[in-house]
């Protein structure tokens, strides 16, 4: 019977497991016949001998082997971009891009086009892909609310079938897949901050949903993944998976007109055109520079640990402050102008990162004040707009 039902503990169960798979009893994962029940001195010797060659050449092979092949769906795009550049910067990695580039462009990657390490292919998530790689960082899928929103249905592909692609690839060739949720996954929150145990307030029938539920799906798609492997028993080949909730991010490159509020403000401000609030302008996000970000992705790769874990900065603003602070960082003069807001809004959003804290040993270095010139400079660049001296 399960006991610690409520939302967010985990369940335990004391029923016994299902039937396992008969799978278990072939000789080929009976694993643990490699050592024997012979307890005498001589025997153990003799194994652990066998156990010190066998990790030898373990390390070896891991030693000699010359690079890591690392794929990134969503390459072209705002943080797959940042993340490719830092992975590009080990010399052992190779790294793939695949990207359908509906929100995404090859300008974010001119640098490393014609690197002998790179790789960048058009390619759309929803179609099966065959590469043989080591690792696999799956982004793909527009982020931007009013890119989302356009083409509902062609979201909950991404989210579905594309990451069923990107989970399948990673059985086939046994590559650990990272997934980047996202902090949608709890809506409207009712619990603050939010913790990676709140189960969250989505509307399933909203214009939203085909973003949030599309990642909630994403989501069980990987931990199912995993735990159905575990059903049978055979968890020495199961996929592992890395599950990152991210928050807010921004920072340079993202699309000028991408819709985001930090990218609209900057805009805005470089422009001399109002600073959209839109209404009320208390609801509040906690927003996470884009290096930060990078940073905690490739340590959640690296590590131990599946998650979800939240991935942001917990430092919350309502957006009349954010417009105040680009007001002043950027343009003092320009206008506040109130506007309607879109439907299921979220109206509080801030990340607990006690888990990103301790699992990973991570947490944002850059505040927003310290961040948003960074973007500017990277704005001001693109628009063609110099700095008034
Ligand atoms: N930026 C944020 O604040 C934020 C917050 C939470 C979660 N995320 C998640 O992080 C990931 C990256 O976000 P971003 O801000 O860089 O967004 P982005 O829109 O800049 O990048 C997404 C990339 O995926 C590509 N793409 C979209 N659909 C695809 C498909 N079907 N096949 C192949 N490529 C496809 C786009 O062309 C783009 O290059 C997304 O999965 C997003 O849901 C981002
Ligand atoms: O971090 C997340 O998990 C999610 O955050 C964002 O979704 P959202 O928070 O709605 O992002 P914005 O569109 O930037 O909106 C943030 C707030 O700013 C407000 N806003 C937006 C645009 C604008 O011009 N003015 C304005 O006040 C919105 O009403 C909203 O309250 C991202 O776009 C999602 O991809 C991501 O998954």
């Amino acid at each position: 019977m399960a006991k610690n039902s409520a939302n967010g503990d985990h369940q335990t169960t004391t029923k016994p497991p299902p039937t396992p798979s008969p799978l278990r009893f072939s000789k080929f994962f009976q694993l643990h016949s490699f050592f024997s029940a012979d307890t005498s001195d001589e025997n153990i010797v003799n194994e652990l001998a066998l156990t010190a060659i066998v990790s030898a050449n373990v390390l070896y092979w891991i030693h000699s082997t010359p690079n890591m092949r690392i794929l990134v769906t969503g390459g072209a795009g705002f943080i797959g971009s940042h993340l490719v550049d830092k992975l590009m910067e080990n010399e052992k990695n190779e790294v793939i891009v695949v990207d359908n580039f509906f929100t995404g462009s090859k300008d974010n990657l001119k640098k490393w086009i014609g690197h002998p390490r790179f790789d960048l292919r058009r390619h759309d998530v929803t179609e099966p892909l065959l590469v043989e790689v080591d690792k696999i960082y799956h982004l793909a899928c527009p982020a931007s609310p009013i890119f989302y929103k356009y083409n509902p249905v062609k979201t909950i592909k991404t989210n579905v079938i594309g990451t069923l692609n990107m989970l399948g690839l990673a059985k086939r060739v046994g590559a650990r897949i990272l997934l980047t949720s996202t902090s949608e996954v709890y809506g409207d929150p009712l619990v603050h901050p939010q913790t990676e145990s709140y189960w969250g307030n989505v509307n399933p029938i909203g214009v939203r949903s085909c973003y949030d539920e599309g990642k909630r799906v994403a989501e069980t798609l990987m931990l199912s993944t995993t735990s159905l492997f575990l059903m049978i028993d055979i968890y020495a080949f199961a996929t592992e998976i890395r599950i990152a909730r991210i928050f807010n991010t921004y920072g340079p490159r993202m699309n000028i007109d991408d819709g985001r509020v930090v990218s609209n403000f900057i805009a805005q401000a470089l422009r001399d055109e109002p600073l959209t609030v839109q209404a009320p302008g208390t609801q509040t996000r906690s927003f996470c520079y884009v290096s930060d970000m990078v940073d905690g992705l490739i340590r959640l790769m690296e590590g131990d640990n599946t998650g979800p874990i939240n991935i942001g900065n917990p430092g919350e603003f309502t957006m009349i402050e954010l417009a105040e602070l680009v007001k002043e960082l950027i343009s003092p003069k320009v206008e506040i102008k109130m506007v309607e807001n879109t439907p299921d809004d979220p109206r509080q959003r801030k990340p607990d990162i006690t888990k990103a804290k301790e699992l990973l040993g991570w947490e944002p270095k850059v505040k927003l004040r310290d961040g948003l010139p960074l973007m500017e400079e990277d704005f001001r660049l693109r628009l063609g707009v110099s700095k008034k001296i």
